[in-house]
């Protein structure tokens, strides 16, 4: 599997001095998701409750909770695809009413590819349509898919790849977008168990490398302790905000961390605070 020597990824390195969590002081903060009420149809479905808390630039941050909690309508919210009922979006200091996918950009659990098109064209095609030249697109389109493993597979249809394969092209076209924060709606969520755990830490290496704000939906709690800097959860419907809990495990992650007493006590907390409420 390709590692993190692509240079090219490095020219790209953004602007905004990204790796703002390794810098000193306390990282601005890139997404305030300010006292969000919704209400769906009418009054009929109540699905968010006065959601309140902010993201730094550069964490890994997890959304967590009981199913129909409202996690997917707040990434709609976040990646400006839905205006909330109340309440507001604020991506760098600018709140957010439409879709901006140079500043945020989403990968969904669907790996979503257009099955005309190669891998290689459908990492490339948001940049295309963003008017970015064929010899830069094609550029950073290969750099990401040798970044995912891929190299040798960019010239195949979506249906020509496994499952993992394809969503391994998804999350190379997220990336490849460069934007400075990356919403990821369940990922890995069709994955088995053992593809689920490369990818999180093909995603993690590639985190490490390009420290995107990342905002991460899983219903996997040792996903969300495995991969996050901290954890928001969420209540059953309407979803608030129970609480956002410090992931302080060293980085690099290992496979070896999940078996350690912290580990599982991080674990059974987001369990207890989901279960009992
Ligand atoms: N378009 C809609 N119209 C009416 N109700 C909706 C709509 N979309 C979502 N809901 C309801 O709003 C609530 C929150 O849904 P949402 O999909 O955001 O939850 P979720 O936490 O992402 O769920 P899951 O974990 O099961 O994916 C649910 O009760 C859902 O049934």
């Amino acid at each position: 599997m390709a590692r993190l020597t692509a240079g090219k990824l490095d020219a790209a390195d953004d602007e905004r001095g990204a790796a703002g969590a390794s810098q000193a002081g306390p990282a601005p903060v890139d997404v305030a998701v300010e006292h969000i009420f919704h209400i769906y149809g009418a009054g009929a479905v109540k699905a968010l409750d006065d959601v309140n808390f902010t993201v730094e630039r550069g964490r890994f941050v997890g959304l967590v909770g009981p199913s129909g909690c409202g996690k997917s309508s707040l990434l709609l919210m976040l990646a400006g695809l839905m205006q909330p009922s109340e309440g507001r979006i604020v991506v760098e200091g600018t709140e957010l009413s439409r879709p901006d996918p140079e500043r945020v950009g989403v990968v969904f659990q669907e790996a979503s590819l257009l099955p005309w098109k190669t891998a290689r064209e459908n990492v490339e095609f948001p940049l295309k349509v963003r008017g970015i030249g064929k010899t830069e697109r094609r550029a950073r389109a290969d750099a990401f898919l040798d970044l995912v493993g891929l190299s040798e597979f960019k010239d195949r249809l979506p249906n020509q790849l496994s499952g993992g394969m394809r969503h391994r092209v998804s999350i190379a076209r997220g990336f490849c977008q460069d934007p400075h924060i990356l919403l990821m709606d369940e990922p890995f969520a069709a994955l088995d168990e053992q593809t689920r755990m490369t990818m999180g830490n093909e995603l993690l290496n590639i985190w490490e490398k390009r420290r995107k704000t990342v905002i991460f939906v899983t219903h996997s709690l040792t996903e969300a302790v495995y991969l996050c800097d901290e954890v928001v959860v969420m209540s059953h419907r309407p979803g608030r905000i129970l609480e956002r809990i410090e992931i302080d495990l060293p980085r690099p992650r290992t496979y070896e961390m999940m078996a350690t007493e912290k580990f599982g006590r991080l674990r059974d907390h987001i369990w207890r605070l989901i279960r009992k409420d």
